[in-house]
């Protein structure tokens, strides 16, 4: 009789798993056992990857804002605005990782000054040394001798009078000068977004070669259509999205310098260890850095420089004597004026800690991205879902140039990025606000006798003043949406100064009740 098989018996799974012919009763009621086991963590494996699935879908489905902006206009204190207006909690649990970048924007002003002192004293030196006795007369040379000695006769009489610098400031030089390795040990702590603007690549600063290459022109500014379709239609990754912050590198530092027992994030450690050196040092510090800014002379030579480090990003030499102190916990004030470059493209989960009644202003994911203009290309990958963009334009800005490019004013490149956003067509759908920013400096600048239409003539003989050229500037940037845009879109266009916490939380209210209804309204439509 022939030997029949079934098809199980051919399959090399089924006889694997087959119990064995010969299974005692306690053998089967182990393998039962086992058998449940493996079944209830495979049921356990199956619905995590359930669940993760949801959060993917619903992640996807959640709110993304996109604040974009040159650099320095103010996006990443908005961010900060948001947070602490709508996520008090999460605000308070992250405030104290601020220290370090505030203690570097403080030394960073000292260092500045003492280099500004540095170069004084070596001029007063080599001035002293100079004016030693005339050399012997000669006839031959007397012609040329005249002409010299009248120009510097004439250039001496306009010449303001030398700064009456004194022992005294060579002391403070040399008192502060631990200050140079405090700053060089927090930028180290910090990481890249710390490193000065100033010290980046030089090729980031000179203008481009004649004929440069046409990508340059895609970090300029212009068409992000156009930039995008040359993306895709490149193969490979076009574009990195980058999610690494300065907070990871101060998280880095602390767990290297405690051999790898400190974990999570960079506050934890930084909180624990507020006696730490550099804040040490700083406080130690504490007298001379006040006297050093109260010092007449040296408020004289800072005038002369035109070095106006009170409008400058991340300005604290009011405050030295509350944060130049052992056991230094930021304030919220000091917080939000805080200055750290951003890098890349920063992702954000807001979950709104306020009571809420619609689901889209449960948890919104905030994209705060690198304005520089080097970075701009980087922007692109996170138009395709974005659902709102929040426009910064400093408009305290119009007497200035691009740090990354001394030919292009700032106001300027704020119009050609504001133009190529409201007429992409990838962003037609997007609800778009914008901020008419740093309207406090504008106002401090116009007072100061700043005459606008120097820089700006089509402003003509209007008044110069903030309200006037503020009203100007909103004007012309609701007439480009309304030209440019690929279809109709309402205007949001706010007025702020984005370091005053308590305006612009009333304006980010009415801000996400605008967005809000306009969300619904669109969804409602399609
Ligand atoms: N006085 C004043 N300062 C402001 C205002 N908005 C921002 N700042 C300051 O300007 C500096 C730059 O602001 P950020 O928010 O870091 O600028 P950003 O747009 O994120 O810049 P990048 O990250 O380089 O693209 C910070 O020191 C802020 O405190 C404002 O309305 N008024
Ligand atoms: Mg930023």
């Amino acid at each position: 009789m022939p030997f029949i098989r079934s098809f199980a018996d051919d399959d090399p799974l089924s006889r694997a798993i087959a119990p064995p012919p010969d299974e005692s009763p306690e053998e089967r009621a182990a393998r039962l056992r086992k058998e449940a086991d493996a079944q209830r963590i495979s049921d356990e494996i199956d619905e995590r990857i359930g669940q993760d699935r949801a959060a993917w879908r619903r992640n996807k489905s959640l709110f993304r804002l996109l604040l974009l902006g040159q650099s320095e206009s103010g996006k990443s204190t908005t961010l900060k605005n948001f947070q602490l207006a709508f996520a008090p909690r999460a605000w308070l649990a992250e405030r104290a990782s601020w220290r370090a970048v505030i203690q570097l924007n403080l030394i960073r002003s000292v260092n500045t000054i003492l280099d500004a002192l540095s170069d004084e004293l070596a001029r007063a030196h080599a001035d002293t040394r100079s004016s030693s006795p005339s050399p012997p007369f000669r006839p031959s040379s007397v012609v040329p001798r005249l002409d010299a000695a009248v120009a510097a006769a004439a250039a001496a009489a306009n010449a303001p009078p030398p700064l009456l610098l004194a022992a005294k400031h060579s002391l403070l030089r040399l008192r502060l000068a631990p200050l140079r390795r405090v700053e060089a040990d927090l930028t180290r702590r910090l990481g890249a977004a710390s490193v000065d603007e100033r010290f980046d690549a030089p090729e980031a600063a000179a203008p481009p070669a004649a004929g440069a290459d046409a990508d340059h022109d895609l970090m300029v500014a212009t068409p992000f259509d156009a930039a995008y379709a040359r993306a895709r239609r490149a193969p490979g990754e076009p574009f990195v999205r980058t999610n690494r912050s300065w907070r990871d590198s101060l998280g880095e530092y602390t767990r290297a310098r405690s051999g790898g027992r400190a974990h999570g994030r960079g506050q934890s450690t930084e909180r624990g260890s507020q006696a730490d050196d550099v804040t040490e040092v700083i406080a130690s510090c504490m007298e001379d850095i006040s006297e050093l800014w109260a010092d007449d002379v040296v408020q004289e030579m800072l005038r002369r420089r035109k070095m106006r480090l009170d409008h400058g990003p991340g300005f604290f030499l009011n405050d030295v004597a509350t944060i130049a102190v052992r056991g230094y916990e930021p304030s919220d004030d000091h917080v939000v004026r805080a200055r750290l470059r951003t890098l890349g493209v920063q992702e954000h989960h807001l979950v709104f800690e306020t009571e809420t009644s619609s689901d889209i202003s449960k948890e919104w994911i905030i994209y705060d991205v690198g304005g520089s203009r080097t970075t701009r290309a980087a922007w692109l990958p996170y138009f395709d879902d974005a659902n709102a963009i929040l426009f910064l334009a400093p408009i305290s800005c119009f007497d200035e140039l691009l740090t990354e490019d001394h030919r292009v004013n700032r106001l300027e490149d704020s119009f050609v990025l504001w133009k190529a956003i409201v007429s992409s067509k990838l962003l037609a759908n997007c609800i778009l606000i914008l901020f008419l920013n740093k309207y406090d400096l504008l106002e401090r600048k116009l007072q100061s006798g700043i005459q606008v239409k120097k820089y700006l003539p089509s402003f003509g003989e209007r008044e110069n003043s903030a309200p006037v050229l503020a009203k100007y500037l909103h004007h012309k940037f609701r007439e480009q949406m309304k030209e440019l845009s690929p279809q109709p879109r309402h205007f949001y266009g706010y007025l702020t100064s984005a370091t005053n916490t308590k305006t612009t939380a009333a304006t980010l209210s009415s801000v996400r009740d605008g967005i809000i209804r306009q969300h619904l309204e669109k969804a409602d439509f399609v």
